[in-house]
């Protein structure tokens, strides 16, 4: 039966904002804000697409999905697509107004594609199949995506680093955990279907994933001494800026304070981790700041093993980084590879361990 938004007594859109602002984990928000909506709709399926920039044009990424049938589903790793090639979003966020056209797999239903606004621009897309809106639905949707764009831009203000836009260190300590368990349960699920018994499967070399890296620019203080704290500060922007452009989507960025930052890298193989930290060290190397000229920073490297507690990991990466530091700076140390070589002793680090002093 077609719902009209007039038929939703005022005392359910409150407890409707209640539930989705109840939480301040971003995830969890939207995935809240996507299941409420489509009930309150009694729409077959609701959907939230996230707008980024690239090179080439904005990228759209779907997050989060919820269907009468299915449930609420999220995707993490799913390709983004060109938002220049499908025009109904195209034109949403051209418009910057809802966009509605029949949906194409089930006749008789449309696509609204609402635009999530924020203070620069759209920032996402909600996309509602269902019934044709009625009167007052699309002012109430625009009401709620309003509540939520605030409310995601707050989080995300509170999560990220105010001078270079990446996430901080408290970000950091609540996605470290996390960060574990998705490895932990990579690794179990590459146990139990360990059939091939191949290095991938086993962790030689060739096993994908997760690691850890901590950079620290070299003689930073040099740089404040020699030309003042804004230069500094403006080094620190301008290498937060290379490290967006050098790390892929969903490696994580952080900046742990001063000019020590932090990259989780998605899960890729030994050889990989690697080749992205050595090319980005010598991108910082090759770029030319202005005034303050060559800049270099030292790498320490960890892969994330599953049964790691997080001051280990960090422990590990920063004695890497620690070593690096110690011999000729301007370098990316692995962990692994410096205990192997018995240039490091291993340790099995339980205590929170600061990052290199
Ligand atoms: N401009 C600026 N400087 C900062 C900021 N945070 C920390 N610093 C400075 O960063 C410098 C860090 O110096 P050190 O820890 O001695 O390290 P370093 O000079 O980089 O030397 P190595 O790491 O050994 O290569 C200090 O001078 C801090 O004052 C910041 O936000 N802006």
């Amino acid at each position: 039966m077609r719902r009209n938004v007039e038929k939703i007594s005022p005392a359910a859109i409150l407890e409707s904002v209640i539930h989705i602002t109840r939480n301040s984990d971003r995830n969890v928000l939207i995935k809240g804000m996507v299941s409420t909506l489509r009930e309150m709709f009694d729409a077959e399926q609701a959907s939230l697409y996230w707008l980024k920039p690239a090179p080439e044009g904005s990228e759209v990424w779907l997050l989060v999905s919820a269907s009468r049938s299915g449930g609420v589903a999220e995707y993490q790793n799913i390709k983004p697509f060109a938002l220049a090639d499908n025009p109904a979003f195209m034109r949403c966020v051209e418009t910057r107004r809802c966009f509605s056209i029949p949906a194409q797999q089930q006749t008789g239903k449309i696509r609204h594609i609402h635009p999530i606004l924020s203070r620069d621009g759209v920032m996402g897309l909600l996309e509602v199949v269902g019934n044709e809106h009625a009167d007052g639905d699309v002012r109430m949707i625009k009401g709620f995506l309003q509540v939520f764009s605030n409310y995601v831009q707050i989080i995300d203000e509170s999560e990220r680093d105010t001078l270079t836009g990446l996430l901080n260190r408290r970000t950091f300590d609540k996605n470290i955990g996390r960060m574990l368990s998705e490895s932990r349960q990579a690794g179990d699920e590459s146990a139990s279907s360990d059939e091939t018994n191949s290095p991938r499967r086993r962790g030689g070399a060739r096993a994908e994933s997760r690691w850890l890296a901590v950079l620290d620019i070299d003689h930073f203080k040099r740089i404040n001494d020699k030309f003042g704290h804004l230069y500094g500060d403006e080094v620190l922007l301008l290498l937060a800026g290379i490290m967006r452009r050098s790390f892929r989507n969903n490696d994580n960025l952080f900046r742990f304070g001063g000019e020590e930052f932090v990259v989780a890298l998605e899960p890729t193989d030994a050889d990989g981790a690697r080749a992205v930290l050595e090319r980005f060290r010598q991108s910082v190397e090759s770029y030319e700041f202005p005034q303050v000229g060559e800049v270099t920073i030292s790498i320490g490297y960890v892969r994330i093993g599953s049964q790691d507690a997080p001051a280990t990991v960090v422990g590990h990466a920063d004695e890497a980084l620690y070593y690096a530091k110690h011999h000729g700076r301007n370098q990316v140390r692995s962990y692994e590879m410096l205990v192997e070589a018995h240039k490091i002793a291993t340790s099995a680090l339980n205590v929170d361990v600061e990052l290199f002093e």
